[in-house]
């Protein structure tokens, strides 16, 4: 895939990830309703569509042989095998979001945060993990949430260790234990990365006017 010409442009790129049932699509849903000008990057995957899940909207909800044929005409930024199921991110919305000056949220794992923080685009990548407040509640959360047979929550239990292990991979680290909190904090960041990005551009120039005034009437 070839992405290089998008990458001198500023749009960020905000992965979420945690261990599963951590609570990142609830905050990615609470982000989205914060910024209706941000972008989901709605993933392709190879798992059965839960109940209330729509296609185009959750996922894109695909066979194999159609994932794999995603994957073998490069469509795809990143891909990784998750629980058993394929799962990775198509290219092109991402591109076209990032063209017409959009930033993208992406909910994807540790495989997939590396991938594309790895990628051309890693100078947009902002990347946040969400751990458990105990690994009880994890287990709590992925219960009531009522989705997941117990043998799938059985296999995202264990395999949760493997997930929180690459926590200190990624730019901020949030603890989800109040939720509205979690929130603030994860608005605060985004806010103060998009103001940083902002103001990058012209900032050289403006220390270099700064140091000439200041030779001018101290020096
Ligand atoms: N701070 C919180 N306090 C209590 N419950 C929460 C909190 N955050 C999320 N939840 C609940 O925990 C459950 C799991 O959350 P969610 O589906 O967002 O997890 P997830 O990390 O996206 O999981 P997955 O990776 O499996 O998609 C949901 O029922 C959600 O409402
Ligand atoms: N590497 C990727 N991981 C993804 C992608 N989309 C979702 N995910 C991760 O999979 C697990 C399970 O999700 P679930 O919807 O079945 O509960 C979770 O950690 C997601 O973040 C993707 O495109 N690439």
């Amino acid at each position: 895939m070839t992405m290089d010409r998008t990458a001198d442009r500023r749009g960020l790129l905000i992965i979420l990830s945690s261990p599963s049932g951590a609570g990142k699509s609830t905050l990615a849903r609470k982000l989205m309703q914060w910024d209706e000008s941000l972008s989901f990057s709605v993933s392709a995957t190879t798992r059965a569509p839960r109940a209330g899940e729509e296609d185009g909207v959750h996922y894109h909800f695909v066979d194999v042989p159609t994932f794999k044929h995603m994957v073998d005409e490069g469509e795809m930024l990143e891909h990784a095998n998750v629980f058993g199921n394929f799962y990775g991110s198509p290219a092109g919305p991402v591109r076209k979001a990032i063209e017409a000056g959009r930033d993208v949220l992406f909910d994807v794992d540790w495989q997939g945060a590396q991938q594309i923080s790895n990628s051309v685009l890693r100078d947009h990548v902002l990347s946040i993990f969400i751990l458990p407040p105990s690994i009880t509640e994890l287990r709590r959360r992925l219960e009531s949430r009522g989705v997941d047979a117990p043998e799938v929550i059985a296999k995202r239990m264990e395999q949760s260790w493997d997930e929180i292990s690459h926590w200190d991979g990624y730019h901020y680290v949030l603890v989800n234990d109040d939720l509205d909190v979690t929130f603030e904090r994860l608005k605060t960041i985004v806010s103060a990365e998009r103001l940083k990005r902002a103001q990058q551009p012209g900032l050289m120039d403006f220390v270099r006017g700064l140091r000439a005034e200041f030779e001018e009437v101290e020096g």
